[in-house]
């Protein structure tokens, strides 16, 4: 029986910029991304959104919107990865450099797919408009998805 690991992404938006941090280590290392991690047993999702926000990249968050949810299966992996995705433009500090990442502003047009999780390029389009969104993602390795679904999720 696979085993549902929960996990957040934040994507901090500013006017026409969006927020990324290269990974220094760790699982998506060399990748630009959002911000996130692991959820852990004493805290919702939402509070593990803003905790992990606030520890890879000084930035604190009041208001989260919910941007869509993404399952990650692995080949050969039993834990599936149930990624939230957050977005929002109201934040305050400034991005900092942590042990995990090195933060950069992009803006909208030069988002560099290339060096990010193959996903990301299919379902920003949806974060981009405010279209919510469910995917599921089977990956073989980290770099090639063997297949996948992704569509629009009500909006509760
Ligand atoms: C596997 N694809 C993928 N994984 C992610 C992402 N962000 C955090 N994690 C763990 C992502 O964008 N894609």
């Amino acid at each position: 029986m696979a085993k549902i690991k929960l996990y957040t992404l934040a994507l901090i938006r500013n006017d026409g910029n969006i927020l990324l941090g290269m990974k220094k280590r760790g699982f998506g290392v060399g990748r630009w991304n959002g911000f996130g991690g692991k959820v852990h047993s004493d805290e919702t999702i939402l509070e593990a959104a803003k905790r992990e926000l606030l520890e890879e990249s000084g930035l604190t968050v009041n208001e989260f919107q919910e941007a869509g949810i993404l399952k990650f299966e692995f080949l050969g992996e039993p834990e599936i990865m149930e990624v939230h995705v957050f977005t929002t433009n109201k934040y305050e500090g400034t991005p900092t450099e942590s042990e995990e990442m090195q933060p950069k502003w992009f803006p909208i047009s030069e988002v560099p797919f290339n060096d990010m999780w193959p996903d990301d390029i299919l379902w920003f389009p949806f974060l981009l408009k405010g279209q919510k969104f469910s995917g599921y993602f089977k990956f073989k390795g980290h770099s090639e998805i063997l297949d996948y679904t992704l569509e629009p999720a009500c909006s509760d």
